[in-house]
């Protein structure tokens, strides 16, 4: 996979460099979704991405319908959040039975490593995210560059695992016992307060109030001091293979591309020239 899938860009590196210089994230966040959104043409079946990145799309996919430039495109939303945006916006929506292949896939991530792998699903929309974004011919990821890593996981940021309400405790367990011995690793059921986190063996199932998903799912956070370690497929595959477990917000292999916006300009990223500007 390469040049196909490198964005041509509309305006000059230089100039673009300009026009960010003192932004804000937000600035760098929606530079880079207008970027994706030149690729979106009249006709397509989108996914539409979940969270603050993604709302810039959103918004300006529905400005060029507004105004006549883009026409007959469908979207399937990665969350409640984005059927919601995208109904306001006017933006027609379908789902993955009518269309299970989507031509063009814009989301944010959390975390973007040099492989293009992504951590995803902070909002808790990672299985949504990941069933919308697997079916795309395409899959544009739009970041500010906080969003680069060398590795996945560390930093305080964990790696959100959505698991089924029953036996929750359990699978929590089981996802432990997994990681038993990894250096600086720490689990946590996430809870409806967006600021606390339960600590889920010092408190009891029926005691807290966890966040729920779209999917009426919990999410349990895995934390990795210094970022998670060994193969990253092989891991994927041992999470998925723990009873209870959904998904995992670690998406591997699944961006055809990362947009990054930086004070300094754009950074285009596909999966062969996945070390520029890094
Ligand atoms: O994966 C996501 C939601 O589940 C978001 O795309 C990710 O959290 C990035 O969010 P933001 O664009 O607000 O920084």
């Amino acid at each position: 996979m390469g040049s196909p899938f490198l964005l041509q860009p509309s305006r000059s590196l230089t100039e673009e460099a300009m026009a960010a210089a003192g932004q804000s994230q937000d600035d760098l966040k929606r530079i880079a979704a207008l970027r994706a959104v030149e690729l979106v043409r009249s006709g397509m079946v989108l996914g539409l991405g979940t969270g603050s990145t993604a709302a810039h799309a959103l918004d300006r996919i529905c400005d060029l319908l507004r105004g006549g430039d883009l026409r007959d495109i469908v979207g399937i939303p990665t969350s409640e959040w984005a059927a919601a945006r995208a109904a306001a916006a006017n933006i027609p929506l379908t789902d993955l039975a009518a269309h299970p292949v989507v031509d063009l896939s814009i989301d944010g991530a959390d975390k973007v490593d040099p492989a293009l792998n992504l951590v995803k699903g902070r909002g808790g929309s990672l299985l949504r995210e990941k069933m919308v974004e697997g079916a795309s011919r395409r899959f544009v990821v739009i970041v500010d560059d906080s969003k680069l890593v060398s590795r996945l996981g560390g930093s305080g940021l964990a790696i959100p695992v959505e698991v089924i309400p029953f036996g929750w405790a359990l699978t929590l367990r089981r996802l432990q016992n997994l990681f038993d011995g990894t250096p600086g690793f720490n689990l946590k059921l996430c809870t409806a307060s967006i600021n606390t986190k339960a600590s889920a063996f010092t408190e009891k199932e029926s005691e807290i109030e966890p966040f729920v998903t779209d999917n009426k799912n919990y999410i349990v956070d895995l934390f990795f001091e210094d970022g998670i370690h060994g193969d990253l497929q092989a891991i994927s595959d041992d999470l998925l293979r723990i009873i209870g477990v959904v998904e995992h917000g670690m998406f591997l292999g699944l961006a055809t591309s990362v947009i990054v916006a930086r004070k300094d300009g754009v950074v285009l990223m596909d999966k062969e020239a996945k070390s520029n500007g890094f």
